[in-house]
């Protein structure tokens, strides 16, 4: 894992703004954050708070009547977007890997699993060798603990269960080895069990790779558990952005307090990692 931690995500005073039939409306107003190497920062805020729209604005994939109004995103140190510059596709699925919510969004159910994982090196890693391209395949299935790698990549998506589905789309996203994933809801359509496991996974990509994870979810529990830092939005504003335990233990802000008292376990205690 390197050592240098200068900061893998950048997004200073980020404002996104949209066109409706009705006029101009702001999604994102000054938003700033930096993600450090193996940094894990949970964005967290009731629906329609702007989660979705920073996640997409870093991946570059705003709808046609949204765009950055003001500020800058910089990806390992190199501006990707400002309102007169866009290249974020330049490092999407190079730089910044992507998982949704839903694995069928990432995978394509008409092709085996180890075209797509081909495709994909092939796309983003210039010169790749045939050789290389299976040895990357075999290593970051091994890496998302996949027992039978080669049924798995001798597959189609709807052949897999839904759990070992979502693992291959992480495999997907992360096969180009980059810097920062950002994952949008991608625990919310699996069981405990399974979500506990793509969790550990998540983890274990920060932990021994250093990579920078933005992990936008709905759910507390799960943010507590895996973050290391919560960035707390509430109508298209952080409005709190501290660690996870100040955040959730000591909250600054009246929202969170209340976000905090939604959670019908959260008043059983706080858990356990952070009691
Ligand atoms: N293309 C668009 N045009 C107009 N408004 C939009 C567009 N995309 C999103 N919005 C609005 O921006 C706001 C923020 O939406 P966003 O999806 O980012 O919220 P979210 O916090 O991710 O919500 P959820 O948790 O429900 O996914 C919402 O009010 C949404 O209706």
């Amino acid at each position: 894992m390197s050592t240098d931690t200068s900061p893998l995500l950048e997004v200073d005073g980020l404002s996104i703004r949209a066109s409706l039939r009705l006029g101009e409306i702001d999604l994102l107003k000054n938003v700033s954050l930096s993600l450090a190497p193996g940094e894990v920062i949970g964005l967290v805020g009731e629906s329609g708070s702007g989660k979705t729209t920073l996640a997409r604005a870093v991946l570059g994939l705003l709808e046609s009547n949204v765009w950055v109004a003001d500020g800058s995103i910089a990806v390992c140190g190199e501006t990707v977007s400002t309102p007169t510059l866009n290249q974020t596709a330049k490092v999407r699925g190079q730089q910044v890997g992507m998982v949704f919510q839903d694995a069928s969004r990432s995978l394509n159910p008409l092709i085996r699993v180890r075209r797509q994982l081909a495709e994909v090196l092939t796309r983003h890693v210039p010169g790749i060798t045939k050789e290389q391209i299976t040895e990357r395949s075999a290593r970051v299935l091994e890496r998302m603990r996949i027992a039978d790698p080669d049924r798995v990549l001798d597959s189609y998506p709807h052949q897999l269960s839904g759990g070992l589905r979502q693992r291959v789309a992480i495999a997907l996203a992360v096969v180009t080895e980059p810097a920062v994933v950002v994952a949008d809801e991608c625990t919310t359509a699996l069981d405990v069990t399974t979500q506990a496991e793509v969790v550990t996974l998540l983890r274990g990509l920060a932990a021994d790779l250093g990579v920078g994870l933005l992990f936008v979810t709905h759910d507390l529990m799960l943010a507590s558990d895996l973050c290391d830092r919560i960035a707390v939005m509430y109508r298209g504003e952080i409005v709190e952005l501290g660690d996870v335990e100040q955040v959730l233990k000591n909250p600054g802000v009246d929202y969170t307090r209340r976000l905090l008292a939604a959670v019908p376990r959260w008043n059983e205690g706080v858990p356990a990692r952070h009691a």
